[in-house]
């Protein structure tokens, strides 16, 4: 069972520890912040929230970092220096699934965006679901109604789907992402100088994978968690392909509206959505272990 402050005996300082450790990578790191978002979502969504995105590639483990729904994904060695600051004060004791959630949490707020309650007592896999990441998670070409019927699976209506993909409001997307929009023609749903941004910024329509040319996701409020996104949609500047999909989809369309308005609302529903995707389906009991080292499995 998931509870709040469930390490209030066994490692008081436990929550402590981590949101201290992430306002110091956040000081030197600042985009630390910002990875800790996506990793809740890289994590909770391919079965549970268990860290199975954490483990490493190894005999008889090949990594969720790995799959091709992961690119992008940066920071990693940083989960390591805040498990190290856990184990030095209680050894075995906080799992890596609620490092997940609680510097997600704390990367939230540091980030401008809403303070968030999380409950804590997850246990982390005892296995990698590498295999499954690219069909648990959707590709940014894919429809909207596909995106809202994996969250629906978990317990996220529209709503809250549409207050999640405000996370698109720091961070950043590489080209190969983007140059489908761009080339060979522009994709009309596009505001023209933007396009013209994008093509400024990734020249190329096959972009050289060793080159990392990315475009910032928000231009106006890059390191900020707020509705700048709505409002950038709005005006035709959705970077991905479902990020505009946000407001041709109907059903999505008014939500947009309404969060770009208003940031408090934005901020409320992305916490409610926040909370049901952290608490998807927790291992309990044996289920699960502590794990020593967040990128393998103990002994
Ligand atoms: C199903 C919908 C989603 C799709 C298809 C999607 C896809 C993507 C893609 C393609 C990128 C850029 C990767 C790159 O080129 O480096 C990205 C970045 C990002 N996504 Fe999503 N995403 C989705 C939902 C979410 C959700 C629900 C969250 C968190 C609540 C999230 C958080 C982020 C963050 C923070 C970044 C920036 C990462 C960075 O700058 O390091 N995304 N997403
Ligand atoms: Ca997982
Ligand atoms: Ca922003």
């Amino acid at each position: 069972e998931l509870q709040l402050n469930y390490y209030s005996k066994s490692c008081p300082r436990a929550e402590e520890i981590i949101k201290e450790q992430v306002a110091i990578l956040y000081r030197k790191h600042g985009n630390t912040a910002v990875s800790w978002i996506r990793n809740l979502f890289h994590d909770c969504v391919v079965k549970s929230c268990d860290a199975s995105l954490l483990l490493d590639t190894v005999v008889g483990v090949t990594s969720e970092k790995t799959a091709a729904r992961s690119f992008g994904m940066r920071n990693f060695k940083y989960i390591d220096t805040i498990k190290d600051a856990l184990e030095k004060e209680c050894p075995l004791t906080v799992s890596c699934a609620d490092i997940i959630a609680l510097t997600a949490r704390d990367g939230a707020a540091l980030l401008k965006g809403p303070e968030i309650k999380m409950k804590t007592g997850r246990k982390d896999s005892k296995e990698s679901y590498a295999a499954v990441v690219d069909k648990l998670i959707p590709n940014h070409n894919d429809s909207m109604s596909l995106v809202l019927s994996t969250f629906q699976s978990i317990g996220i209506d529209t709503e809250g789907t549409v207050a999640l993909l405000g996370a698109h409001s720091v961070g950043r997307v590489h080209c190969r992402n983007i140059v489908q929009r761009i080339y060979p023609t522009v994709d009309p749903s596009l505001d023209p100088q933007y396009a013209d941004y994008l093509k400024f910024r990734c020249p190329s329509p096959n972009p050289d994978p060793k080159v990392v040319d990315y475009v910032r996701n928000d231009l106006e409020t890059p390191m900020e968690l707020d509705n700048m996104y709505y409002k950038n949609l709005l005006s035709h500047k959705g970077l991905l392909l479902i990020d505009s999909e946000l407001v041709s989809n109907p059903t999505t369309y008014p939500f947009v509206v309404k969060m770009a308005a208003d940031n408090a609302y934005f901020h409320d529903q992305f916490s409610r959505a926040l909370l049901i995707l952290s608490e998807n389906n927790p291992l309990s009991g044996d289920q699960g272990d502590i794990r020593k080292d967040c990128r393998f499995l103990n002994h």
